[in-house]
């Protein structure tokens, strides 16, 4: 469904994706894993368009996509949260969630239908009720992450990547959004998740890469997940130390 094949960007001397090629199949979880600096913010910027690649291909159903700016990835159906809770913080949260479609036809439903929109987004997910009235400024960060979740989730996406999202969240929280991605997955859709908890990582993925100084070290499946395995994958040296010391 997705692929990208030997995508590379360097900032300077540093290369942070080095010709990283992976295969995303719709209707999984698909996660990326590796330690700081590995390339995963990366990777997650190229796949929304705010940075560009220096080579290589993003291909959805194997065709380019058109235009490779953040409004070119979302018309192709990529949505993505990003570790940075990017709210507007002078808008109410009914607004915020309203971000996620393009500014004419936001400003075209009708107030009431707005709210009952934003409503059954965050009701899909949100463990406690938002206040959709409230700024979004005046939340706990947790439910400013909610929200900035449920934007995401108003487009339906194909492609949904949630970049460390459930730092924020508490228990109840983290869990529900699991169940909205193995519920995004069931559809049909592809979630690619980054994160460094080994815990979220087994019980989540259909699928892992192991990104290590910006490279594709392996792709696993379900089956094949070890977290020892993972470890060393992704942190060799760390992984020998445990061993021996
Ligand atoms: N804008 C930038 N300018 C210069 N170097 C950058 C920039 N963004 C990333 N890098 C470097 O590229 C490499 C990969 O960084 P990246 O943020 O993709 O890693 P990461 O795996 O997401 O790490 P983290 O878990 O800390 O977010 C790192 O060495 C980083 O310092």
């Amino acid at each position: 469904m997705l692929d990208i094949v030997d995508l590379s960007k360097r900032y300077g001397e540093t290369v942070a994706l080095d010709g990283a090629s992976i295969s995303f199949r719709p209707g999984t979880i698909h996660t990326i894993l590796g330690e700081n600096g590995s390339g995963k913010s990366t990777l997650v910027k190229l796949l929304s368009g705010i940075v560009s690649p220096d080579r290589g291909a993003v291909r959805l159903e194997g065709r380019d996509i058109a235009a490779r700016d953040p409004r070119g990835f979302r018309a192709a159906g990529f949505a993505t949260v990003f570790q940075e809770v990017l709210i507007a913080p002078d808008r109410t949260v009914v607004d915020n969630v309203l971000l996620g479609y393009d500014g004419l036809f936001s400003r075209l439903i009708p107030r009431s239908q707005r709210r009952q929109t934003a409503s059954r987004v965050l009701g899909r997910f949100a463990v406690s009720p938002v206040p959709l009235d409230a700024l979004a400024a005046d939340l706990p960060l947790a439910a400013q992450q909610l929200v900035v979740l449920a934007r995401a989730l108003l487009r339906e996406p194909r492609v949904l990547i949630l970049d460390e999202v459930t730092a924020a969240l508490d228990f109840a929280d983290r869990e529900a959004v699991f169940a909205l991605m193995r519920g995004q997955a069931a559809e049909g859709r592809l979630v690619i998740f980054i994160t460094h908890r080994m815990d979220e990582v087994m019980s989540l993925s259909d699928q892992v890469t192991v990104l290590r100084s910006g490279r594709v070290v392996r792709t696993l499946t379900r089956e094949a997940l070890k977290p020892d395995e993972l470890l060393a994958l992704m942190a060799p040296e760390t992984a020998r130390g445990l061993r021996h010391g």
